[in-house]
């Protein structure tokens, strides 16, 4: 297992001192793949905004590479922390290329000039996401999918250790999901980063996830390996949705799928 980049101890998290989470314990290793999931309005995106630092604590504690969060000046801060919300918005008219030089400001500053490590990233994370032939395009002219591996591409120029990701796959079909997803993967496994993910679809979490936490009722409510985690009991007291959970015998991955009252229809 991969060092760990990320921890959470204690953390208690919120908005205007009113706390959403208490007692959250979270660690994310290099090279792993960490989903959290669980109900609307349950503190993902809280949880995920404050170990990000863009969210004060209200109590406990978040340290990158072992050094506390709040230790970091900004800029420092996003060469070792990539964070990507649910919702971002470009300026009109920006082409992707340009998006992704935003994710060097973290290195060089808006206003320094660009070096060949920037450019060699640039390219690099335009790669690795597939939106190189999407590079002189612009923005506000892409399909959802193609604008969500655009905005990928900008946090992985960051080259940072850590990346978190708020719902990556909204908006996209299942064929842009998956895409999105397995260049997730490949970043984590062969490029050793840590990866923390909120995703809803558990189909989704049980595919992807290394470990799993599930917040729910003001805490987490499980966390541990998904295979562990992803019970049925779990699901159910999360969720109050009844699953059963099989593993995939041609792929060995978990599949959830929810127990339905009714039949389906006879073909
Ligand atoms: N800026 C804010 N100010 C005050 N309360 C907020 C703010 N943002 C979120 N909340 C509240 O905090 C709680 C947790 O919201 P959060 O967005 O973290 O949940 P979530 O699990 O990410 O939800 P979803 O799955 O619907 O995206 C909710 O009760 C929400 O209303």
């Amino acid at each position: 297992m991969g060092d760990v980049r990320l921890v959470a101890k204690d953390l208690e998290v919120g908005h205007g001192g009113r706390p959403v989470l208490k007692q959250v314990d979270l660690s994310l290793r290099a090279g792993s793949i960490t989903v959290l999931v669980g109900p609307n309005g349950c503190g993902k995106s809280t949880l995920l905004r404050t170990v990000a630092g863009l969210l004060p604590a209200l109590g406990g504690e978040v340290r990158v590479d072992d050094a506390p969060l709040g230790s970091f000046a900004r800029r420092t801060l996003s060469q070792r922390l990539a964070f990507l919300p649910q919702t971002s918005q470009a300026p009109a008219g920006v082409t992707v290329r340009e998006l992704v030089r935003h994710g060097r400001y973290a290195h060089r500053g808006a206003l320094a000039r660009h070096t060949a490590d920037d450019t060699e990233a640039i390219d690099w994370a335009l790669d690795v996401t597939d939106a190189a032939p999407l590079a002189e395009r612009r923005l506000d002219e892409l399909s959802g999918g193609e604008r969500q591996r655009a905005w990928l591409a900008m946090v992985l120029a960051q080259r940072a250790g850590v990346l978190l990701l708020d719902e990556p796959t909204t908006y996209l079909d299942m064929r842009h999901q998956f895409e999105v997803l397995d260049v997730v993967r490949r970043l984590a496994r062969e490029h050793g980063i840590a990866v923390g993910v909120v995703l809803h679809d558990l189909m989704q979490a049980a595919a992807y996830a290394d470990d799993v936490v599930v917040v729910a009722d003001g805490g987490v409510a499980a966390a541990g390996p998904a295979g562990d985690v992803l019970t049925p009991e779990v699901i159910e007291r999360a969720f109050g949705l009844r699953v059963s959970v099989v593993r995939d015998p041609a792929t060995g991955y978990l599949a959830c799928f929810p127990q339905r009252s009714q039949a389906p229809a006879a073909s």
